[in-house]
């Protein structure tokens, strides 16, 4: 890791807001990156590992947690914008629909133009599953570009993990605007995660 990389995640990172609907995002000034992925597949635990802090973006074992765009500044004044969203794959959410989430998502991604990629986070137990395909097309056909990122990695065997890998990359050369290489993580136990911050300042210069 390099010495910016050390002090851009261990300078000043805030909260800045929470967007319920896309009239409340916040102006568009900085680069951001977002993190997406299936209800419970560890978003806002991974976003506190990247930043090293316990409880920054709220984690729950409750699916559908965080149910708005969060989104924190990096850096006081901001150089980047890290994005929470909300889960998808989860149809018992208390307050909106998996349609509202899905006009939510897709807007924000199609409509913002400081996005520069999108984390897409994958259970390492689980590969990708059909509704993460949805949303791998769904990224390629609005030129989105995405990397995936594999988590909960201290839950499964060595073995069965390299075996997710290959499966993984396999399926996302087939997908144009994934990029070409996956991110390997845990948050619980801090693995891959200086790995990811590198891969996060990549996709805030490109
Ligand atoms: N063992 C293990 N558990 C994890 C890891 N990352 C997250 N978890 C657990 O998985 C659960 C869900 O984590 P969250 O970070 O809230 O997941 P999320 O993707 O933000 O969920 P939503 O906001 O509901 O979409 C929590 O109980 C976490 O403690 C990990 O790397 N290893
Ligand atoms: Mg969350």
């Amino acid at each position: 890791m390099t010495e910016t990389t050390t002090k851009i995640f261990s300078g000043p990172i805030s909260f800045l807001k929470s967007a319920p609907k896309l009239e409340f995002l916040p102006e568009p000034t900085v680069p951001e990156i977002a993190f997406a992925g299936r209800s419970n597949v560890g978003k806002s635990s991974l976003i506190n590992a990247l930043v090293n802090r316990n409880n920054l973006a709220r984690a729950s074992n409750t699916p559908g947690r965080t149910q708005e765009l969060n989104f924190f500044d990096v850096g006081d004044p901001a150089v980047f914008r890290i994005v929470d969203m909300p889960g998808y794959g989860y149809a018992k959410a208390p307050i909106k629909t998996v349609q509202q989430w899905r006009y939510l998502i897709n807007d924000y991604l199609r409509g913002r133009v400081v996005l520069k990629r999108v984390f897409v986070l994958i259970d390492s137990r689980h590969g990708i599953k059909e509704v993460d395909h949805d949303i791998m097309s769904m990224l390629d056909s609005a030129a989105i570009s995405y990397r995936i990122v594999l988590t909960k990695t201290d839950k499964i065997k060595a073995s069965d993990l390299a075996a997710v890998e290959t499966d993984t990359m396999a399926k996302l050369r087939k997908h144009v605007a994934a990029y070409p290489d996956l991110s390997v993580t845990s948050a619980e136990k801090r693995g891959g995660i200086e790995d990811l911050r590198a891969a996060v300042l990549e996709a805030v210069a490109s």
